[in-house]
C-alpha cells in the first residue's frame, strides 16, 4: 500500500476497498444521489432509448475519481436491463484485445471501459470502427499481403469512463453520443449518501454527525463513504455503535481529519509555507524537501485540494498561502507577508 494511498481522503480506491463498496452502491438512478443534470439527462437518454427499444447512445463519464463514474456505469446497464462487461484502457494495450471483447459482447450489452483514455492507439482505432459501425476490421496476415476482414460485431453501448476528458482524442470524444462531467458533490447530497450508507452497514448515525462528516469529505463519496466506515469502527470500539457528532468529531480527529476534509499531509503543506516561508511564493521543490514529500505527492496529491479550497495558489514564482490558509491554521500572517490583508489579496 502506498503513502498516498493510506490516506484517509485519498480519492482512489484499491481492490479491497473496491469490493467493500460494492455493498454501497446506488442501483438505480432514483438512488444516485447528487449530480442532478447529469442524472436528469441521463435519465432522459436511456429513457428515450427504451422507448425505442434500441441500445443507448455511447456515454462517456468524466471526472476525478471517487465521484461515481463506476457506480453510472452499473446504473446504465441496470436501467437498460442489459448486462455489463467491464473492462479498462491499461488492460486493453492490443487492437486484438479489444477485438476478443467485442466479439464476445452479446445484443445490447453495456461495455465499461474505464480509464478510457489510457488505451493504446491502435485499440483507440479500432474502437472508433465499433462504435460507428458496430463492426471490427481484423487484420490478417502482415506487410503488405495483410488484409483487413470486416467482422460485424453486436449493438452496444460504450460507457467510457476518465479522469482526464482533455486526453482524449477528438475522434475518440466525438463518437459519444452522450458526455457527462461529474463534479464534486456538495455537502446536501453526502450527506443523503451518509444516511444511506449508514442504514446499509447498520450504523445508527445522528444528522448532526453527518453533517460533520460530509463536510470533511472533500466533495467525494467515495471519501464520506470510507469516513464512515472508520467512524462506524471507533463507535464500536469506544462506544455502543451509535454516533453521535461528538464521536464523529473524535473519531475524524483521530483520523487527522480536520474541519474541512484536511489531513497531515495538506496540513503539513500549509504550514510549511506560511510558518517556514512566511507565506510565500516558495518553490515547489524547496516545498517538497521541507515537509519530506516527493515533489510529485506535493503536487499530484495536496495541491489540487489546496488550490481548490482557496488555502494556496499556484503563481510564476511559487506557491503562496492565501488569507484562508492563515485563518485555517490560526495563524496571523506578518505583515506585508501574502495573506497579511497589506498586500495583493488586499
Ligand atoms: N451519487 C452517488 N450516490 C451514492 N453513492 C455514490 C455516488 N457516487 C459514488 N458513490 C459511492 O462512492 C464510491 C465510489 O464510487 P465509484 O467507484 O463509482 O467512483 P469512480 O468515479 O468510478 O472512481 P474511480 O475513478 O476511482 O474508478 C462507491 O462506493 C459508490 O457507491
Amino acid at each position: 500500500m502506498s503513502e498516498e494511498r493510506s490516506r484517509p481522503v485519498d480519492p482512489q480506491a484499491d481492490d479491497a476497498e473496491r469490493a467493500a463498496e460494492s455493498a454501497l452502491r446506488p442501483s438505480t438512478l432514483g438512488e444516485f444521489q447528487g449530480q442532478p443534470r447529469v442524472s436528469e439527462q441521463l435519465g432522459l437518454v436511456l429513457a428515450a432509448a427504451r422507448n425505442r427499444g434500441a441500445v443507448a447512445d455511447h456515454v462517456l463519464l468524466s471526472g476525478p475519481p471517487g465521484l461515481g463514474k463506476t457506480t453510472l456505469a452499473m446504473i446504465i446497464a441496470a436501467e437498460m436491463s442489459a448486462p455489463l462487461r467491464i473492462s479498462s484502457g491499461p488492460a486493453i494495450q492490443h487492437a486484438g484485445d479489444l477485438a476478443a471483447i467485442l466479439s464476445g459482447l452479446g445484443e445490447g450489452e453495456v461495455l465499461f471501459l474505464d480509464e478510457i483514455h489510457r488505451m493504446s492507439r491502435p485499440a483507440e482505432e479500432m474502437l472508433y470502427l465499433a462504435m460507428e459501425d458496430f463492426r471490427v476490421d481484423v487484420v490478417v496476415g502482415k506487410g503488405p499481403g495483410a488484409t483487413a476482414i470486416p467482422i460485424d460485431i453486436p449493438h452496444f453501448t460504450l460507457v467510457g469512463a476518465t479522469t482526464r476528458a482533455g486526453l482524449l482524442p477528438g475522434p475518440l470524444r466525438d463518437r459519444f453520443g452522450f458526455t457527462a462531467q461529474l463534479d464534486f458533490y456538495d455537502d446536501t447530497a453526502l450527506r443523503r449518501i451518509l444516511m444511506r450508507s449508514a442504514t446499509q452497514l447498520g450504523v445508527r448515525l445522528s444528522t448532526e454527525a453527518a453533517a460533520e462528516i460530509a463536510r470533511r469529505s472533500r466533495g467525494t463519496p467515495r471519501i464520506t463513504n470510507r469516513l464512515l466506515r472508520r467512524v462506524r469502527d471507533y463507535a464500536q470500539v469506544k462506544a455502543d455503535g451509535t454516533v453521535s457528532l461528538a464521536l464523529a468529531r473524535d473519531a475524524l480527529d483521530l483520523f487527522e481529519v480536520d474541519d474541512r476534509g484536511l489531513d497531515r499531509l495538506d496540513r503539513g503543506v500549509l504550514e510549511a509555507v506560511c510558518a517556514r516561508f512566511g507565506g510565500g511564493p516558495v518553490g515547489l521543490s524547496t516545498l517538497a524537501i521541507s515537509v519530506g514529500e516527493e515533489t510529485d505527492t506535493v503536487e499530484e496529491v495536496a495541491e489540487p485540494f489546496l488550490v481548490r479550497q482557496g488555502f494556496l495558489m499556484r503563481t510564476p514564482r511559487g506557491r503562496v498561502a492565501t488569507p484562508a490558509a492563515w485563518r485555517h491554521l490560526g495563524l496571523t500572517a506578518p505583515v506585508g507577508a501574502p495573506g497579511s490583508g497589506d498586500d495583493l489579496f488586499s
